[in-house]
């Protein structure tokens, strides 16, 4: 059992006006695109954002097939960091996907892996007792060649991450990183994911520019 942590309290600044994550992306709200991709790979739902957004939230996913949760920020704009503790807070699993709202090409078996690794499972199919296990991490988190580390779209043990985000915003610190070297994690690389879907599923959505790009894909 695992679930998807939508991060998604965000102000949208370089968006404009509207929240992109309910703006319309080629017909479908961008958060509802993010969690139809990752509604064959968990069981549950937790959405973060403030107050304010979850009615538009709720309506944009309106007849998702998988529970859903909302957990809101207590302090808004205190940054993705406090975003991804108190979606994680929110979580019953012992494991999350944590992934922002405007990442729309999110890939179903990226997100398998990074389970797979996290967990310590191996991607075969279950042994009769169940599972085969390795080793286990307190966190699975990509990272491209010439790139940093994706840690809005990588797999946490929630209890694990959501303390060493408290930890970390007590200590000032706003870099999502932070907590993350905290933790036991596991670098995901490059051709670990080519091998399992596209480089695109790290694509994030912040400028009209880039949205309109992303429309012309999904058309
Ligand atoms: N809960 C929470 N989430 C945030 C906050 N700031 C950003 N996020 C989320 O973190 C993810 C990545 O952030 P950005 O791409 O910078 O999104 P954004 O801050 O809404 O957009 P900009 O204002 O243009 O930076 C998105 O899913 C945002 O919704 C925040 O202060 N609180
Ligand atoms: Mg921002």
């Amino acid at each position: 059992m695992s679930t998807a942590v939508v991060v998604a309290g965000g102000r949208s600044t370089r968006f404009g006006e509207a929240d992109k994550a309910v703006a319309d992306l080629a017909g479908t709200p961008m958060i509802r695109r993010v969690a139809d991709r990752l509604a064959g790979v968990v069981d549950a739902l937790v959405v973060n954002c403030r107050e304010e957004q979850v009615s538009a939230v709720r309506a944009a996913l309106d007849g998702y097939p998988l529970d859903t949760a909302f957990a809101v920020d207590d302090d808004p704009d205190e940054g993705p960091m406090a975003g991804i503790r108190t979606g994680l807070r929110a979580v019953e699993d012992e494991y999350a996907f944590v992934v922002a709202c405007d990442m729309p090409f999110v890939e179903p078996d990226v997100v398998r892996y990074l389970f797979e690794r996290a967990t310590g499972r191996d991607g075969g199919e279950a042994g009769a007792d169940g599972e085969t296990r390795t080793r286990s991490y307190d966190a699975a988190v990509p990272r491209l060649d010439d790139e940093w580390f994706q840690t809005t779209h990588a797999v946490y043990r929630a209890a694990a991450m959501a303390d060493a985000c408290d930890a970390a915003l007590e200590r000032g610190e706003r870099r999502v990183v932070a907590p993350l070297f905290e933790l036991d994690y596991v670098v995901v690389d490059e051709p670990a994911i080519r091998a399992r879907g596209s480089l695109d599923t790290f694509e994030n959505v912040n400028t009209r520019e880039e949205f309109a790009a992303a429309e012309e894909r999904l058309a």
